[in-house]
């Protein structure tokens, strides 16, 4: 991920087919406006990003029928050279937690994907056979931390009887799993944008770091930088509704994303964080 990144930029585009989005587009509410809509995206945003990421429920509202588009979706957007982070927040006992990484991190899956979501809420040990299979295919996971939603301040902001807060006590799990790891590891953690500066550590991390919320949630490039300070290394900032207002003209949408990836690499290029990103595996 780490080179796709250098070669592309630092910009996660979501492709979320929300039944607005496919109004706003001229498409009907249906598997067939659904394949139109993510297809047409996944042409323009995977010949300009480094990662793309479906949220897998917006497919999934469609059944079957969109699950199949979703499969389309993953085949096209790394046949286009993007890496596919597949959003699909996935968390369960650890059996279960077997079968979730049979279906999106196995090879032999169609949804198999570069790297997914999962949520370590049924305690960070049930992530282990998403991990273990990650790292034997050269895939990854970005591990739920402190997500950008407003709600989440509660629980993830929850001392610990050690003191830490929940999300501080993901992200020093991830920390030793990547421990060692040269030159990023394979574990990441999910940060949202939005997040108040200082809430977490991430100084331990050593591995990715996605962060949705920029754009349509709020979030600006002066937040990623109050946020995430000059060490920006690893951290991929995410935005879906903002770039797929921009179309459906293929033109514009395009235009929109190179003008989101200039402002980002144009904050990353300020005095103090060059230095940092030429540190990027
Ligand atoms: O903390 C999180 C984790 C995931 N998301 C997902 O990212 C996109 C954000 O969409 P926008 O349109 O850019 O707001 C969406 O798929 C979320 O489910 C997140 O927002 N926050």
């Amino acid at each position: 991920m780490a080179e796709k990144i250098r070669e592309r930029g630092p910009l996660c585009a979501g492709i979320d087919p929300h039944p607005g989005l496919l109004d706003a587009w001229g498409l009907e509410r249906t598997p067939a406006g659904l394949e139109k809509f993510a297809l047409s995206a996944v042409e323009v945003l995977a010949a300009e990003v480094a990662v793309v990421k479906p949220q897998s429920a917006f497919f999934e509202a469609h059944g079957a029928a969109g699950i199949a588009v979703l499969e389309r979706v993953v085949t096209e957007a790394r046949l286009a050279g993007a890496l596919v982070l597949l959003d699909v927040k996935r968390g369960d006992i650890g059996s279960t937690m077997g079968a979730y990484t049979a279906a999106y991190l196995d090879g032999h899956s169609a949804l198999a994907a570069d790297a997914v979501t999962v949520s370590p809420y049924l305690g960070f040990g049930s992530l282990a056979p998403a991990v273990t299979a990650a790292r034997e295919q050269g895939r990854g996971v970005f591990v739920l931390a402190r997500t950008s939603n407003p709600e989440a301040a509660g629980l993830q902001n929850a001392l610990l009887p050690n003191g830490k807060t929940v999300a501080q006590s993901i992200v020093d799990e991830v920390a030793a799993l990547n421990a060692g790891a040269e030159p990023l590891g394979d574990v990441g953690v999910v940060v949202g944008a939005t997040v108040a500066p200082g809430e977490l550590d991430l100084s331990a991390l050593n591995g990715p770091v996605l962060a949705p919320g920029f754009g349509a949630q709020g979030a600006t490039v002066s937040d990623l930088r109050a946020l995430f300070g000059a060490d920006l290394r690893g951290v991929l900032p995410a935005s879906s509704r903002d770039l797929l207002r921009r179309g459906p003209d293929p033109a514009a949408l395009r235009a929109g994303v190179r003008e989101v990836r200039a402002l980002i690499g144009q904050s990353l290029d300020e005095p103090g964080v060059t230095q940092q990103r030429e540190a990027f595996p």
